[in-house]
């Protein structure tokens, strides 16, 4: 369904990603992983249509998505990282305002926003204004604009920030649900506990490159190590974390 190929940006010379290549097909949860810096936003800042590469191209259902740009965004839900929500708006006026962005009518709008609010626990909160709403709350709001408009492909961006423990649950079972679905689903996280229960596919870049695509079990066992968390510290060969530790603590107590 996506076909990131041979995608590179240069940012002042310096390449941010470089030769990028992945599959995303229906049904599939695909992890993002890599450390800061290793050009995971920069990846869904192009994927997203928000950004242009420097070189290749992003296709969706096999057409350059520059070439179709707002009918692809009528089937793309996206979750950033840090959003920007108008906090003036209601629950129900922003889910209401996003609908009508994304060319939904209004009795479409109605229904699903009131859907979404009453199964995210948001009902009695849909007449207030979003800046009164909690992290988690905002967080579920953005989660229902993502879905309002029952998109193909759905972009997360740690998603799980600031949920509750039901609430997560909630979104690891939707996950779920959304794959068996047929939805095609990228999923950018640094929790890789979680990344190992929800995706079926996982790939890690590796200053700028993709390092490894491959299923987590695949992963585990080709390097011989018991967890995603390992494989990873192992792919990006991560420092002596311990010492690195040890050093701030003794930097911040010598004056
Ligand atoms: N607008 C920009 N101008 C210049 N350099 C940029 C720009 N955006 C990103 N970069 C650089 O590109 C590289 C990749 O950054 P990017 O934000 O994509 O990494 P990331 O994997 O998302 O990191 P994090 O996990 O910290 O969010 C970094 O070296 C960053 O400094």
């Amino acid at each position: 369904m996506l076909e990131v190929r041979n995608l590179t940006k240069i940012y002042r010379g310096l390449p941010a990603i470089e030769s990028i290549n992945f599959t995303i097909r229906p049904g599939e949860v695909v992890g993002y992983l890599g450390p800061n810096g290793s050009g995971k936003s920069t990846t869904v800042k192009i994927i997203t249509g928000l950004v242009q590469p420097t070189e290749g191209g992003v296709f969706f259902q096999g057409g350059n998505i520059r070439h179709q740009l707002e009918r692809y965004r009528a089937t793309l839900g996206y979750v950033p990282e840090e959003a920007h929500v108008y906090t003036h708006l209601t629950g129900l006026e922003y889910l209401q305002l996003v609908g009508r962005l994304r060319g939904m009518s209004e009795s479409l709008i109605d229904v699903r926003a009131h859907v979404l609010l009453r199964l995210w626990g948001l009902e009695s909160w849909r007449h207030s204004p979003i800046a009164l709403y909690s992290k988690g709350m905002k967080q579920r709001i953005l989660l229902s604009a993502a879905l309002l408009h029952n998109p193909s492909l759905l972009i997360f961006d740690e998603p799980l920030s600031g949920l509750d423990v039901v609430s997560a649950r909630i979104f690891k079972d939707l996950l779920e649900e959304l794959a068996a679905r047929g939805k095609a689903i990228l999923y950018i996280s640094h929790v890789l506990e979680v990344v190992e229960q929800v995706c079926s596919r996982v790939i890690v870049l590796g200053k700028g490159k993709v390092i490894a695509d491959e299923t987590p079990a695949g992963l585990k066992l080709a390097m011989q190590r018991g967890s995603l968390e390992e494989v990873f510290a192992e792919l990006v060969r991560q420092h002596d974390t311990r010492t690195t530790a040890r050093e701030l603590a003794e930097a911040i107590s010598h004056a």
